[in-house]
């Protein structure tokens, strides 16, 4: 399969390594040096770009990869509340084809059906509160994180008596704490903390006066976002429209 790489960072350069080790052939890399060549022919030979930046540019990368008319698999973060929908929009009505997901390692997947299972268990067990956290890296751009506001976002669809999540504490590089994880019954805290090189430390915790139960997903490395990502990017080139791990893994939804 013939693959265009967007953004050539930490992500895609892993991306690189592992693609062509599966056998795949990278035709372009586009980098914020030479946006001229979404227009190039070899852009244009792509059977799927994989995109890999920052949650300022993604929106404007999507739109110009749609005009060239080649299928997209992106892990950008921190872009979503203010282009989802007109993206899903693009990709449901308009022809367009995006695989998004904040996170890509089949562990996360995994974590996120545990993750729904037990909220929605904990409906039956009100003396559990629920907050979350997520570590990351200090080059990170984006609070919470992606990963931490899906797995929110799965909580609050079966845990009845929470509708909100909100940021609570941060913790930046230099160890500084600001806001607070204290909230309305209705609201789900996410508490952020920025040190060293971590790849992503996501756990979600369930408290009572007696106990607590806890589950964390630790990523060892980048590998799991990186074959991930590669696995999005063999099935994209065969469907269409806005997909997500839940059509990779459609036996995790049920
Ligand atoms: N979904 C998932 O599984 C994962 C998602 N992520 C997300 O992916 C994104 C990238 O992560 P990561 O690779 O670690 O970040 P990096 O900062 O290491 O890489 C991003 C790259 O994109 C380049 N870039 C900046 N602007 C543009 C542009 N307009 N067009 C093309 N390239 C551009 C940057 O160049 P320069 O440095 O010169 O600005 C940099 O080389 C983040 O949003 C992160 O949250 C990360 C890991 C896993
Ligand atoms: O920026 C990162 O590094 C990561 N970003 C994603 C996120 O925002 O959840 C996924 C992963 O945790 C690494």
């Amino acid at each position: 399969m013939k693959i265009a790489l967007i953004g050539y960072g930490k992500m895609g350069k892993e991306i690189e390594k592992v693609a062509r080790s599966r056998g795949h052939e990278i035709v372009c890399i586009i980098d914020i040096n030479n946006q001229d060549d979404f227009e190039s022919e070899a852009f244009k030979s792509a059977d799927v770009a994989i995109e890999f930046t920052n949650p300022m540019v993604a929106y404007n990368n999507y739109i110009k990869a749609f005009k060239a008319g080649v299928k997209l698999v992106s892990g950008s973060t921190g872009w979503m509340d203010e282009h989802g929908e007109e993206i899903k929009r693009l990709c449901t009505e308009g022809g367009k084809t995006l695989f998004w997901s904040s996170n890509f390692s089949l562990g996360v997947s995994i974590f996120s059906a545990v993750n729904k299972y037990l909220a929605k268990i904990m409906n039956q067990f009100p003396a559990y509160d629920v907050t979350m956290s997520e570590t990351h890296h200090i080059h990170k751009l984006d609070a919470p994180s992606g990963t931490a506001i899906t797995l929110a976002e799965g909580i609050l669809q079966n845990l009845d008596r929470k509708d909100k999540w909100v940021k609570g504490t941060f913790a930046a590089p230099d160890g500084t704490v600001s806001g607070t994880n204290d909230c309305a019954a209705n609201e789900l805290p996410i508490a952020s903390i920025r040190e060293g090189e971590v790849f992503g430390l996501h756990s979600v915790r369930y408290e009572s006066d007696v106990d607590s139960i806890t589950i964390t997903h630790d990523a060892k490395s980048r590998g799991g976002f990186v074959l991930g990502a590669v696995l999005a990017a063999e099935y994209t080139a065969t469907h269409e429209g806005f997909l997500g791990m839940s059509d990779l893994f459609p036996f995790l939804n049920d």
